[in-house]
């Protein structure tokens, strides 16, 4: 299997007046093709820093970030953009689509930045609304939509440009429970169905548990990698066993 992201020996230090924060402490991970990975940790555990770093956000103190094949550590200001523009899909807490427009416009935004005619991305755009079953809602405006729908919008929105990879920081942080474990269903879906890799940051174990491998967080160190999908297996042996 491709490794999409490599992360070696990850170092992230703040310096607050004569303290040291170290918020990311020596990480180490890959991250293959067609995974989705959640890091969990409490408030402060390091998160968001170490998604930050991920997405070439933030630099790191120290180690390497290799995402499909590019050192992202060592990239200009410029090169990240670009970098970004090409290789990443976001899905943010606050969905950040554009109050202006509507969601079929939100979805075909970013690919306005790869030179496609306005056709072929408004048809790109309508293939991911209705991957999120939202197909009825393209002319909808944000604030014409629940916040469960706004989030299946910008859900469409990471998946319109085929990354390499969508990275999702507390991406139900907005939502109530019900539809919280509804978003997490549909991205658990379309990653699955499209082949997709993606990373989310949350605090929350039981949502966690929608991803294939797990990645607990304390004080900037990984110190545990569950595999969901190891136990998912071994409980299908089991009930193969029992019916026996
Ligand atoms: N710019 C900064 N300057 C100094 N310390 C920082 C900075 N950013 C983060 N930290 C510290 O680094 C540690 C990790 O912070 P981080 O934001 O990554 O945690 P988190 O797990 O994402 O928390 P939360 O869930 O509350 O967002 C914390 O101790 C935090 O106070």
């Amino acid at each position: 299997m491709r490794k999409v992201i490599e992360v070696k020996h990850l170092y992230k230090l703040y310096r607050l007046g004569n303290e040291v924060v170290r918020a990311l402490d020596g990480v180490d991970f890959s991250i293959y093709e067609g995974e989705f990975c959640a890091i969990v940790g409490t408030s402060g555990s390091g998160k968001s820093t170490l998604l930050n770093m991920l997405a070439g956000l933030e630099r790191p103190t120290k180690g390497e970030v290799i995402i499909s094949g590019h050192h992202i550590e060592k990239l200009n200001e410029e090169q990240l953009v670009t970098f970004r523009r090409e290789h990443v899909g976001f899905i943010f807490q606050s969905f950040h689509l554009l109050g202006t427009m509507d969601a079929l416009e939100n979805v075909a935004l970013p690919l306005s930045f790869r030179g496609e005619s306005k056709e072929k991305r408004l048809k790109k755009a309508e293939k991911m609304l209705r991957l999120v079953g939202l197909e009825k809602h393209a002319k909808h405006l944000p604030k014409q939509m629940s916040g469960g729908q706004q989030q299946r919008v910008g859900v469409a929105r990471a998946l319109v440009v085929e990354p390499d990879i969508i990275f999702a920081d507390e991406p139900t942080g907005n939502l109530d429970s019900h539809t919280s474990e509804e978003v997490l269903q549909l991205m658990q879906k379309v990653v699955r169905e499209q082949h997709m890799t993606l990373v989310m940051v949350t605090h929350d174990n039981h949502l966690a548990s929608y991803a294939d491998r797990v990645f607990h967080i304390i004080d900037g160190k990984i110190v545990k990698v569950e595999d969901n999908r190891e136990l998912a297996e071994a409980g299908g042996e089991k009930e193969t066993e029992g019916k026996e």
